[in-house]
């Protein structure tokens, strides 16, 4: 199994409105996952958390398979269960109202990988890098289906957060026309949630997305 550079690529987040059912989710992050990912964030709002537990754990088993790590958008509860199961990948995505990075940090240990939402704010992520995140996640960048209300976010952002060294993640409006524009802004990480899952097949949506940035 290869094993790749998380910190660098696509970034794909699933969305429970796009893939409402565990066979959907589950074809299409393998495909996701067979065109080449950073990283999968499994993202679903519901409240129902036996359902959560069961795509989580399936996708972190397809996941480990393909050396890509797992991200569980707002639970850490969640994200602790998996790994006292056994998937050792899986990490954790924690937005504003989502909970202590620090206390993340503390229960994931040293070696796990725990995203901050930033938003557009330098001081959000000054804090995050201290409490101990991963990887700063900024934006929105561009018009998004999926969050249209999310705040909004400049390019040049992406160039001054470059101080804090950890990995920079774009996210909202991300697609094959931006991709290239958001990286060369100074994003290492690419995160979409329509871009992979929205129409076609996700393997090709991510191989496509990868040419853009290894191409730009
Ligand atoms: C990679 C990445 N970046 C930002 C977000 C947004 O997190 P948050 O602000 O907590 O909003 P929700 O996703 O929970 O609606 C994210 N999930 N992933
Ligand atoms: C979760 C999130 N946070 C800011 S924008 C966004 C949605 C990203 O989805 P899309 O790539 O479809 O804009
Ligand atoms: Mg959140």
């Amino acid at each position: 199994m290869t094993v790749h550079d998380w910190r660098r690529g696509v970034y794909a987040i699933t969305d429970a409105g796009l893939l409402p059912d565990d066979a959907t989710l589950i074809a299409a992050c393998e495909s996701a996952l067979a065109g080449g990912l950073a990283l999968l964030q499994y993202r679903d709002k519901s409240r129902d958390a036996e359902r959560r537990h069961r795509q989580a754990a399936a996708l972190a088993s397809r996941c480990a398979r393909h050396g890509v790590p797992l991200i569980i958008n707002d639970d850490l509860a969640l994200a602790e269960r998996l790994r006292r199961e056994g998937h050792g990948g899986v990490g954790v995505h924690l937005g504003q109202q989502d909970g202590s990075l620090r206390e993340a940090r503390r229960a994931l240990g040293e070696a796990a990988i725990i995203g901050a939402t930033c938003h557009a704010r330098l001081d959000l992520a000054a804090q995050a890098c201290e409490a101990g995140a991963s990887y700063l996640a900024f934006g929105r960048f561009f018009t998004s289906r999926t969050k249209p209300d999310a705040p909004p976010a400049r390019l040049e952002l992406l160039a001054e957060a470059a101080r804090f060294g950890l990995p920079r993640v774009a996210i909202g409006g991300i697609d094959a026309d931006n991709v290239r524009q958001a990286r060369r802004a100074g994003a290492e990480l690419l995160a979409t949630v329509q871009a992979v899952f929205g129409r076609g097949e996700p393997a090709s949506n991510v191989q496509y997305l990868r040419r853009q940035l290894e191409d730009g």
